[in-house]
């Protein structure tokens, strides 16, 4: 139950926030993460689908990128004050400044991907509507445009290319757990 200024009463916040490109893994290591800590897994993509009843191809189809942006806000806002467990975000949340804004103060987690690695893992479905038609241009021109404010956002980086996402969580989880201690003493 939110509180009256909008927190959600007794959340402490996300234990592990992951943010990074399409592809970077997010949301398979956001998985791995829940299982290892026995905690809830959230995800904003999946939160913004089922408010508004629509896959997100069919959001950006019917209502354009703008509009999935505005829900994708409202949905991280939402899980940062009520969830306590681990939270994916969607690749292009941190877009905004708000919702960048918001992140300071929690832990944030960047996955870091080449564009080698993100090309292979995202394919050519077409469940990301801002990749279909030139994936591989599309991915680079994404990934340059914002590894600086992945950058600027998180509280750790960690290199996802060439590894598994278990190799990729055992690092997760133990760079985090290792902040946590440094922050209890
Ligand atoms: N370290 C990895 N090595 C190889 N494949 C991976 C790795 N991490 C994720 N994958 C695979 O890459 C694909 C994309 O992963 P995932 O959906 O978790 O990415 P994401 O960061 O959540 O992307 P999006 O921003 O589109 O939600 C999946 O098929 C997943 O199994
Ligand atoms: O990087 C992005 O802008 C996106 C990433 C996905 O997680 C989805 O949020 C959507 O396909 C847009
Ligand atoms: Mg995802």
């Amino acid at each position: 139950m939110p509180a009256a200024d909008g927190s959600a009463a007794g959340s402490t916040g996300p234990r592990v926030v992951l943010v990074g490109p399409m592809g970077a893994g997010k949301t398979t290591v956001a998985g791995l993460l829940g299982e290892r800590w026995g905690l809830p897994v959230r995800d904003t993509d999946a939160d913004v689908a089922a408010s508004a009843g629509q896959s997100i191809s069919d959001l950006f189809v019917d209502h354009g990128e703008a509009h999935f942006r505005a829900l994708e806000r409202d949905a991280v806002a939402l899980a940062l004050a009520e969830h306590d467990g681990v939270l994916a975000l969607g690749g292009g949340a941190v877009l905004d400044p708000a919702t960048r804004e918001l992140l300071a103060g929690h832990p944030v987690v960047f996955l870091r991907v080449g564009l080698s690695d993100a090309v292979k893992r995202v394919g050519l479905g077409t469940s990301r509507p801002l990749l279909v038609g030139g994936v591989r241009a599309r991915v680079k021109a994404l990934l340059d445009e914002r590894a600086p404010v992945y950058e600027a956002v998180a509280t750790l980086v960690v290199d996802t290319d060439d590894r598994t996402p278990d190799d990729v969580a055992d690092e997760v989880a133990r760079r985090v757990e290792a902040r946590e201690q440094e922050e209890a003493r």
